[in-house]
């Protein structure tokens, strides 16, 4: 009897060991279909959402796009395994719209506890984080007394979780703990076209140079225009929010302002920034592309002429052009840094095409895939030029080159920077 009843008790324990185990084994099981069957769902949202252009250009854009790092979405949702693993051990978790996750503890540490401030916009601060992988990120920290803060937070996660493109700041993760609202962007380490234009201890930018910048920007805005899908419009375009990478290529950044044309067609307050705003858009409160193409216009003027928007600058054209009638004799208005040195075509084709953008009537404006067709002529030419010369001076030879002198050398330099820029170009061409 005794016998019996111990054994009956051995068998229930091993069979409640054995339950306890199954059940431990299915929820296992089940945790991990659950969290594979999210990322498929995740990367076949993506897939669907992020918008591929006519001539695969953000496609490939998306996916070989230099600056998607390590922790990158795009480049670990390939395989769903691994980055489950991988987003285990590093504790951040995918969110909706495919954007990592990333816990205030790691950004807090990141951030030296918040004192590798760069700069403060009207959303608050922004600080450099170097992130465990080696990665820099900028972390932009809503302010919490931000009365639009969360609004913002939730559309700019959910916007720039689908946008990817090589000419805008693309968002990389975000943080939602402790009540803080906060972005993690990509790093762009030359800071921001306005500081280059206007700052004392930075080297003026070479006419060059505000060509391929205006390029980038307008390709950016292209993108988001005709690419995305629904398309966005910025709605604060202007010199602060273009951010310059280590080779001073531009990108597009801030879209606290940005909204899906869908949604909000009728804004009630003014928003954007004043010297930049389309005066059609002050008037009706309705903004469109053709007011993005209006910001775009005034940037190209403050390239041109090196003068800020809100001291003044459109009077300034509005002056000039009185006697140009728009088309020719834009060199009165050239920024004085430049020192004579850019060539005057070039200069009268951008400011024409600049006026253009500015006209009072918006359906008068290009869009911004004409502006981009006329910028990337614009370069083509000059690039087909530079090779006309170079090959006449090869076949000429008669020229002795001392390869150690300093200025022989700052020449190659600049040279292989230029070349390296023009192939960029030729890989964009339209
Ligand atoms: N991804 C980034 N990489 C490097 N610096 C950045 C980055 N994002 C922002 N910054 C810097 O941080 C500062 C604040 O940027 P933020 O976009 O918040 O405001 P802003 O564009 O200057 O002003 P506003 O908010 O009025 O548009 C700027 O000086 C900018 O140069």
């Amino acid at each position: 009897m005794k016998g019996e009843s111990s054994g009956l008790i051995i068998g229930i324990s091993i069979g409640v060991v054995i339950g306890v185990l199954l059940a431990i084994f299915s929820l296992f099981c089940f945790r991990y279909h659950r969290k594979r069957s999210q990322i498929g769902n995740s990367s076949s949202r993506r897939a669907a959402t992020i918008p591929i252009r006519t001539n695969g250009a953000d496609s490939c854009t998306m996916l070989s796009d230099s600056t998607i790092g390590p922790e990158s979405p795009v480049k670990s949702g390939r395989n769903g395994m691994s980055f489950w693993l991988e987003g285990f051990r590093r504790s951040n978790v995918v969110s909706a719209s495919g954007i990592l996750e990333y816990s205030y503890k790691d950004l807090q540490k990141a951030t030296h506890n918040f004192t590798t401030l760069i700069g403060q916009g009207a959303f608050g601060p922004v600080y450099r984080a170097q992130m465990s992988t080696g990665e820099t990120v900028a972390v932009k920290v809503l302010a919490t007394d931000s009365k639009q803060g969360e609004k913002e937070f939730q559309t700019e996660v959910m916007l720039l979780g689908r946008l990817h493109h090589r000419n805008l700041v693309n968002l990389i993760g975000y943080c939602a703990e402790k009540g803080q609202h906060m972005l993690l962007y990509v790093y762009m380490n030359k800071g921001s076209l306005a500081s280059h234009l206007y700052s004392e201890k930075d080297e003026p930018l070479s006419w060059d140079l505000r060509v391929h910048i205006v390029l980038d920007v307008a390709r950016g805005l292209e993108y988001l225009h005709d690419g995305a899908v629904p398309p966005v419009i910025h709605r604060d375009i202007k010199s602060s929010n273009i951010l310059l990478d280590q080779s001073m290529r531009a990108r597009v950044a801030d879209f606290g302002l940005s909204r899906e044309e869908m949604v909000d067609t009728h804004a009630v307050n003014i928003r954007g920034t004043f010297g930049y705003l389309d005066p059609e858009y002050i008037s009706t409160k309705t903004f469109t592309k053709k007011s993005d193409v209006y910001s775009f216009g005034v940037l190209l003027f403050e390239l041109i002429a090196g003068r800020n928007p809100q001291q003044g600058l459109m009077e300034y054209v509005e002056l000039a052009a009185m006697n140009t009638e728009g088309k020719v004799g834009w060199e009165e208005i050239v920024d004085s840094r430049l020192e004579g040195k850019f060539d005057v075509q070039e200069l009268n084709e951008v400011a024409t095409l600049a006026y253009k953008c500015i006209n009072r009537a918006p359906r008068k404006r290009p869009s911004m895939r004409d502006i981009v067709q006329v910028l990337s002529r614009i370069v083509k030419l000059r690039h087909n030029r530079k090779h006309h010369k170079n090959s006449l001076s090869a076949t000429a030879g008669e020229v002795s080159i001392d390869l150690d002198h300093p200025e022989t050398r700052s020449q190659i330099s600049e040279h292989r920077r230029e070349e390296s820029m023009d192939s960029t170009v030729d890989t964009y061409e339209v």
